[in-house]
């Protein structure tokens, strides 16, 4: 991700409710916010946070009215520094009641060290581009599916809800434009291995309303759209419109 422009970090992605026969058109009747700040907000931040001030912003976030805070990564601190203190951040954070707390785990070896340090929810980051993959998380898109099939279903055994993500479905740092199949085919594989919610990244923010109703489309043919979330960047000053 470090291409991303540093106007792109969204703090907050969205889910939608619909009573309408198209799910694509009308108002929503409802809207989640799940708050991302505190990980993929601060991610990319080239100074070290220090851990009391991330503990602190997401205390006061769960004071919002926020239903979902996403907390930190349990990713490596050589790919990702400023995440380096996610067991002291999950550990010493309030847990509001009413208020869920996921974090990212990439393998089994960041979803053992999640449980261990009280998470209670988690997601699996997959993309729909092999080069944002192999940059990302260091392996195929194949490749990510095994791991994040491991995850989910430890996560399964202990009642943990996991969610999936799904990076560059409006397109590629590396490789431009990505197609509403390859998008609609890894939103397919981790909501068929048991991801309860599906988010769909535009990653770069390079999506336009048009683009992103068309990956839309083409995804709720095999997903249902109560199942499926968005996460904009905000690069263009697109993200609202596309939301
Ligand atoms: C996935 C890995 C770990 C693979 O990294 P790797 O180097 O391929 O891992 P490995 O399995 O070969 O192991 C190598 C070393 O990493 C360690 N390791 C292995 N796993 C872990 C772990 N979970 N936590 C801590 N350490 C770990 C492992 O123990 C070993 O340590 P060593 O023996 O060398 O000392 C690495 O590529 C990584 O940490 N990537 C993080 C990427 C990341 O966090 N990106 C940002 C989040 S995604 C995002 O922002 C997009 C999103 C979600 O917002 C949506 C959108 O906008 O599109």
């Amino acid at each position: 991700l470090g291409t991303q422009a540093s106007e792109s970090r969204p703090s907050c992605h969205f889910r939608f409710g619909r009573k309408e026969a198209s799910p694509l058109s009308g108002l929503p009747e409802y809207v989640k916010i799940v708050e991302v700040g505190p990980r993929d907000g601060l991610q990319n931040e080239k100074v070290i946070v220090p851990t009391d001030i991330k503990i602190e912003f997401i205390n006061q976030l769960s004071q919002t009215g926020l239903s979902v805070i996403e907390v930190t990564s349990f990713v490596s601190s050589k790919w990702v520094p400023q995440m380096a203190d996610h067991t002291e951040v999950m550990k010493g954070i309030r847990q509001y009641p009413g208020v869920r707390y996921p974090v990212l785990t990439p393998n089994l070896q960041g979803f053992h060290r999640a449980v261990a340090a009280g998470a209670t929810e988690i997601s699996v980051f997959g993309a729909a581009s092999e080069s944002f993959s192999k940059k990302n998380i260091n392996c195929s898109i194949e490749e990510s599916m095994e791991k994040f099939e491991e995850v989910v279903k430890s996560a399964r055994h202990l009642n943990i809800p996991a969610r999936g993500y799904v990076s560059c479905a409006l397109g590629c740092p590396y490789e431009g434009s990505i197609t509403p199949q390859k998008v609609t085919e890894v939103s397919k594989r981790l909501y068929g291995m048991g991801c309860y919610e599906i988010s769909l990244g535009d990653t770069i923010g390079v999506g336009t309303p048009g683009s992103m109703r068309r990956m839309l489309e083409s995804v709720i043919k095999e997903i249902p759209p109560t199942a499926l979330a968005v996460h904009c960047h905000d690069t263009y000053g697109q993200a609202l419109a596309n939301i």
